[in-house]
């Protein structure tokens, strides 16, 4: 058995860790911790998972890692500087481990997959990510992963920047720029988590588009990476390492 513990245990996505690893037999939800209780109660617990806010994630990060709990972390908001920072914490705490995902979801996982596949071969790539008007960041985590990869496949294949002859704009009309990549955030009641990655180039276009229709969606990636946590050294970044992509 491995014992959880879950922060932000009351949140959208925290209830539905709980209810998962309470039904997985090889698993034992020891503390469900939210705002405003002890962090003190994951004492036990092996593997910690965290679907809390960016302001308070780094917090929670370094208590547990100084604390020899693995960390598995949905909470988005982590830029190169939040990763070099649990970089530093994990090195002061040999054997501790940490999983950070923006999406734990496996069709996610694959649309992020499938878009740094395809990006070479399109003179044009752009992100729209739409989401529930309670979320705190924008872009969205996997948006800003995805244009990662984008860029970071373009770049491996020698791809020349892309085409774009605006010359007059109303501030934010051609979205954040990631590595090159425009991203297009939007926040809508009645949605939960979608992104569509357009690609266009030689007279037609592929896009690839995901739908998070539930929460749900997201545990069966997120226990995965509860179980193979104690085995990856360090910090990994993204779930695809655990799917073999
Ligand atoms: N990687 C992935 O697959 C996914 C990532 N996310 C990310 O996960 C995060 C949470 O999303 P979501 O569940 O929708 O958000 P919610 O706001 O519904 O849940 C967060 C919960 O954490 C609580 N909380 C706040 N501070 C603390 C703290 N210091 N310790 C413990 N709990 C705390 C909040 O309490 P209160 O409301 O009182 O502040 C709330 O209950 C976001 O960053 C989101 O982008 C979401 C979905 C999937
Ligand atoms: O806040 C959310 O809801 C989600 N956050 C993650 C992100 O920022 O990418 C994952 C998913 O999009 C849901």
């Amino acid at each position: 058995m491995i014992k959880v513990g879950v922060l932000g245990a009351r949140g959208r996505v925290g209830v539905e860790v709980c209810k998962a690893v309470e039904a997985a037999s090889d698993l034992e939800l020891v503390a469900a911790i939210d705002k405003d209780d002890p962090i003190e109660g994951l004492e036990g617990a092996e593997v910690v998972v965290d679907f809390t806010h960016p302001d308070v994630v780094m917090g929670n990060l370094e208590w547990a890692i100084a604390h020899g709990i693995h960390p598995v972390v949905g909470t988005t908001g982590f830029d190169a500087a939040r990763l070099d920072a649990v970089r530093d914490w994990l090195a002061s705490s040999p054997g501790t481990n940490c999983l950070i995902a923006p999406n734990f979801g496996i069709a996610a996982v694959l649309m992020m997959h499938f878009a740094q596949q395809a990006a070479r071969h399109f003179d044009s790539v752009e992100i729209i990510e739409l989401h529930h008007p309670n979320k705190a960041d924008a872009p969205s985590g996997t948006a800003r992963r995805t244009a990662e990869l984008v860029a970071e496949a373009r770049a491996k294949a020698g791809v020349g920047p892309m085409p774009d002859a605006t010359s007059a704009e109303l501030d934010g009309a051609r979205g954040a720029d990631v590595d090159g990549v425009r991203v297009h955030a939007v926040r809508l009641a009645g949605l939960i988590a979608h992104q569509e990655v357009l690609l266009g180039g030689g007279g037609e276009t592929l896009t690839i588009r995901h739908d998070t229709m539930d929460r749900a969606a997201f545990t069966p990636g997120v226990l995965l990476g509860v179980r193979r946590v104690g085995e990856l050294p360090g910090l990994t970044v993204g779930l695809e390492r655990l799917l073999d992509l």
